[in-house]
């Protein structure tokens, strides 16, 4: 069993004990629920298309940074013109929590993407309800069926889907799917290897009308710039910022190095 497959067959479980504590009707009682979500896609076209994430800890690196109180981190980041903020809401492996959410929902404006290993229509309506804009999902670990379900389930609460995919075979069953964004993750994370290379190979064969998105082990400008020659228009950002004190103050630097370069 990969890693992949472990973290999945955890949320399967996850999921279903919180459908036994927290019934569904009470998310969508909750005051977040009826919030109108600010669109990830539009902010990435109209801004700096950076997407800074909120991580502590990851099964690639172990801890990153579990020192920072995620209210600090959001404002640092909004302040630093970030067009998005990801935030790891996954406990076991990640560190994260609804409760990030919750708090940076409370500390920013900037669109809030979950970042969650999504496996059921249930944590589409938990996103929501703790102050999601958009909600992650993984084509390694859903078929076409279960893509087009949750992306037609987020987009009838109005947040916007990024469509992750690995490889030529993922993005074929995503080209149906109701999604705004489509990533490219360059960390394989069946085994970890990162690289670039796997964004450029798949950028010619994704569709216009989806926004390109790069993610994963991205940590210069001149990264970002060869990256947008072949279309993208976001790029996901982590580990990068949050190994140094102040994840905001990095995300500040890079944004104005990319400004200066442009
Ligand atoms: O980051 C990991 O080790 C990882 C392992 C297994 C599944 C997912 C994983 N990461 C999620 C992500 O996609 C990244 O957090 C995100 O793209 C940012 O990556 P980075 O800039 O390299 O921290």
């Amino acid at each position: 069993m990969n890693i992949l497959d472990k973290i999945i067959a955890d949320k399967f479980k996850e999921v279903e004990l919180k459908k036994s504590l927290i019934p569904v009707s009470q998310l969508e009682n909750s005051v977040l629920f009826d919030r109108k979500c600010i669109s990830l896609a539009e902010s990435l076209k109209n801004g700096s298309g950076i997407i800074a994430e909120h991580k502590r800890r990851s099964p690639s690196k172990s801890v990153i940074n579990q020192s920072l109180n995620v209210q600090d981190v959001v404002k640092g980041y909004e302040e630093a013109e970030v067009s998005g903020i990801s935030v790891l809401t996954d406990g076991k492996y990640f560190g994260g929590s609804l409760e990030d959410l919750l708090y940076a929902r409370a500390s920013v404006n900037t669109p809030l993407l979950r970042k969650e290993f999504m496996v059921d229509a249930y944590q589409v309506s938990e996103a929501k309800a703790y102050g999601a804009d958009a909600i992650l999902l993984i084509a390694a670990v859903l078929s076409e069926k279960q893509l087009i379900y949750l992306a037609d389930s987020a987009k009838k609460l109005g947040m916007d889907v990024l469509l992750e995919i690995h490889n030529e075979e993922e993005l074929q069953k995503s080209l149906n799917v109701n999604a705004d964004m489509i990533g490219v993750n360059n960390r394989n994370l069946k085994t970890f290897e990162v690289s670039i290379d796997t964004s450029k190979r798949l950028a010619k064969l994704i569709p216009n009308e989806f926004v390109k998105v790069s993610e994963s082990g991205i940590s210069t400008t001149a990264a970002i710039t060869d990256l947008k020659n072949y279309g993208f228009e976001g790029f996901l950002i982590g580990e990068n910022f949050m190994k140094t004190d102040n994840p905001g103050a990095a995300a500040k630097e890079f944004i104005t190095e990319l400004k200066s370069m442009a």
